[in-house]
């Protein structure tokens, strides 16, 4: 069995409790309150442009050389496509990300994938960054398959559900077995955890919009 599968099938449980979650189905129905979906969005920009900085640390340790320009294209996806979706929902509810201040969640997730793809060998970044990838699409193509007309979230739910997105996530997975397929075992075990730690994140990101956390203190 390649390596990615098993890393999905560890987060299996994990990726339940992120589509039963509230703010997913509230999503799903188009009956997400617009204040959380807001302060979702203002917190993915920061959260993006950090990505697409790991993104780049990626390039540039990326070994071969044919994938450093992989790797400059997921950064550049997380710049242009993704921000621009940001951009048309900021247009709509007037808002931006100015002066908003990173969320507990979004520094946590941000500060462990920067460190990581900064600090730690090539494949555990690589690992870290794919339920980025991984669990977008898949949460994407959940909610498309429940469609709901007048949906005003259909923007966001079209582009991770789409053809686009999608085979930039197959490329990440490709990209992942591959790099898992010459690690020694305990990279292998450096990589799942880091996949888990980012899925963890992942869930806590969309459950801190829902509750509009702010630091306590
Ligand atoms: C928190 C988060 N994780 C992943 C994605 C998809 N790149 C995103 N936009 N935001």
């Amino acid at each position: 069995m390649s390596f990615t599968p098993q890393l999905w099938h560890a987060i299996t449980p994990l990726y339940h409790s992120i589509t039963a979650h509230p703010f997913i189905a509230e999503l799903t129905q188009g009956t997400l309150p617009q204040e959380k979906f807001q302060h979702y969005i203002q917190q993915d920009a920061l959260y993006l442009a950090d990505f697409a900085r790991a993104l780049a640390v990626m390039a540039a340790k990326a070994e071969p050389t044919a994938w450093v320009h992989r790797y400059l294209r997921f950064a550049e996806g997380a710049i242009v496509v993704e921000k621009a979706l940001h951009g048309s929902y900021f247009q709509t509810f007037g808002i931006s990300e100015e002066g908003v201040v990173k969320s507990p969640a979004c520094f946590a997730y941000t500060n462990y994938l920067t460190a990581t793809c900064w600090q730690q060998s090539f494949a555990v970044g690589v690992a870290a960054l794919l339920p980025c990838f991984w669990i977008y699409r898949e949460v994407g193509n959940f909610i498309w398959q429940q469609h709901q007309p007048d949906n005003p979230y259909q923007a966001w739910i079209d582009t991770y559900a789409g053809e686009e997105f999608s085979a930039i996530v197959d490329e990440a997975i490709q990209l992942t077995d591959a790099v898992a397929q010459v690690a020694s075992p305990e990279t292998r075990h450096q990589m799942q955890e880091a996949f888990l730690y980012s899925s963890r994140l992942e869930w806590l990101f969309w459950d801190s919009a829902y509750r509009l956390e702010q630091w306590p203190v």
